[in-house]
């Protein structure tokens, strides 16, 4: 596995980590594992045999009622790096939906009844059960999203304090009393959950988002159907199971598995769903939307981004540098808010984009199990296609490409090469288009007004990046331009302390936070005479 060769990329030679083709497969045991709780991935594509026999791949059903449900027909999950199936999972039809739906609408009284403390516990519970298994997580979610195994570690650890936060911060939300000046008359307002939850989360990040959706909603009473993007559900069964161990009452957080025009569409239409999260493309939110209004249902939409930089000609941008690359090609760009764009002062230019350039030539390219690799494959031969294409329409429209381009060789899978484009004017479509993969447009300013023109020039307004040495620039800059999150001289993940959301196309309403907790609510008036 991961035998090194050279691979010719952007028509230059580079060496590629690449797994080799055909992968080593799965043998029989795999064949006597039949739930995530005997799965370990570990064990395929490490053993190798030429025959693959479907049965052996292990089939593991979706999580409702508190149980396991193995039901067909199954799908395959496969392993971006080497293009192999590693388990099967059903692909939910209405039925299946409808079942989870109705077991999460019994459920949820009872749940919401319980003292915000007991929740608070139980979640706490759940997050230390997934910190005891943080090693299975993350190589469930390398395996089947294909980020190298510290990112996924990291994403793992990181949920683990987002459920720790959500757990804290639900004991702290109050209703309200407004004054009435009235002797024996009193209003009460009051927060009550909003019901039952389809939290519906993307490939790229599995963990991370449907914590970020779950851990609220449960922690204010509301009960959970999630679905994860039909690439990457195996984490995500796993969480439920674990959630199931450690007592979450039955019915009150399951997990459909299948493809979104057919479960998803279910889950979303269904009436009994009271509110829609969803993080995905801002395409498939507008569906969402479109769907969730026939029942004036709550939507929750974080949708795409194409994320501006501006550097000043003030920055200390040779420092910043080693953020701003990660930023540009973390999870080889497979992120909503990653830096896609970077206007870049005129003054600064030159040096600028030769040391971006060659920053960005030496990042490792490979199989995401070797420690030492930064950027793994694309999560699936449709993201790939998408950013080739888009790539290609670029040059075609005039845009020069400084390094990388072309994807890998066929033969080499799903791997993209961290790609500079320059030369790009207003008019193309790859600085209006999201990019879902290892692509940074770099482009010049000369005015601070014509970098925040350029910043403001999109359909999305997710988030923003900032350098400068002078603040009052930096802030002047960020208070003109439309983001729901701006990053001054600094890059960091998203607190959960902070809300985090988009404005414009690239979203509705707000996660993480207080108000990520809130949105799960719905206030009730309630006039007392007594
Ligand atoms: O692509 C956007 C998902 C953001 C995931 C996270 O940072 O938790």
């Amino acid at each position: 596995m991961g035998e090194r060769r050279p691979k010719k990329i952007g028509g230059r030679e580079r060496e590629c980590r690449c797994p080799e083709r055909p992968a080593p497969f799965i043998d029989s045991p795999m064949a006597l594992c039949h739930s995530l709780g005997s799965f370990n991935p570990l064990d395929i594509g490490e053993r190798k045999t030429l025959n693959r026999v479907e049965s052996q791949i292990p089939e593991i059903g979706c999580r409702i009622g508190g149980r396991e449900v193995r039901t067909g027909p199954w799908m395959p999950v496969l392993d971006p790096a080497t293009g192999q199936p590693i388990a099967r999972v059903p692909a939910c039809d209405e039925g299946v939906v409808a079942d989870a739906v109705s077991q999460a609408l019994r459920s949820q009284p009872a749940w919401a009844d319980l003292p915000v403390g007991e929740r608070a516990a139980l979640l706490g519970k759940w997050a230390e059960a997934i910190s005891r298994h943080l090693d299975h997580l993350a190589l469930l979610t390398c395996r089947e999203t294909g980020k190298p195994l510290r990112a996924a570690r990291a994403e793992v650890d990181n949920a683990v304090h987002l459920i720790h936060y959500f757990a804290e911060e639900a004991r702290r939300l109050t209703g309200h009393l407004p004054l009435t000046g009235k002797p024996g008359s009193q209003t009460l307002v009051l927060r009550e959950p909003v019901g039952v939850v389809a939290a519906i989360t993307p490939f790229n990040y599995p963990i991370s988002t449907l914590v970020t959706k779950a851990a609220p909603a449960l922690a204010v009473g509301c009960s959970v159907v999630a679905k994860p993007d039909e690439h990457t559900p195996l984490a995500t069964l796993e969480m439920a199971r674990l959630a199931e161990e450690v007592g979450c009452p039955s019915g009150v957080f399951q997990v459909v598995t299948g493809p979104g025009p057919e479960t998803g569409k279910a889950l979303v239409s269904h009436p009994q769903v009271a509110l829609v999260t969803f993080t995905g493309s801002t395409e498939v939110g507008k569906l969402v939307q479109r769907l969730a209004a026939d029942h004036v249902k709550r939507v929750l939409l974080e949708l795409g981004g194409h994320c501006p930089a501006i550097v000043c000609r003030d920055a200390d941008w040779q420092g910043l540098l080693p953020s701003v690359l990660s930023q540009a090609f973390k999870n080889s760009g497979q992120y909503c808010y990653r830096i896609t764009r970077i206007y870049v002062a005129r003054e600064i230019w030159d040096p600028f984009l030769t040391r971006l350039t060659s920053a960005a030539a030496a990042l490792k390219v490979g199989d995401p199990r070797e420690p030492e690799t930064d950027l793994g494959p694309l999560n699936n031969r449709h993201i790939l296609e998408r950013v080739h294409r888009q790539v290609q329409e670029a040059v075609d429209q005039g845009a020069r490409v400084v390094l990388g381009g072309p994807p890998l060789p066929e033969d080499a899978g799903l791997y993209f090469p961290p790609t500079v484009l320059t030369d790009l004017h207003p008019g193309m479509d790859i600085l209006h288009q999201e990019i879902f993969g290892p692509v940074l447009l770099v482009l010049p300013f000369a005015q601070e007004q014509e970098a925040v023109e350029g910043a403001n020039d999109s359909p999305f307004g997710l988030a923003a990046y900032v350098f400068s040495g002078d603040l009052a620039r930096a802030l002047r800059l960020s208070h003109r331009i439309r983001a729901g999150s701006i990053w001054i001289n600094q890059i960091h993940q998203a607190r959960p302390e902070a809300p985090f959301g988009g404005m414009k196309q690239s979203g509705l309403g707000r996660e993480k936070s207080r108000f990520g907790l809130e949105a799960f609510t719905e206030l009730k008036t309630v006039y007392l005479s007594y």
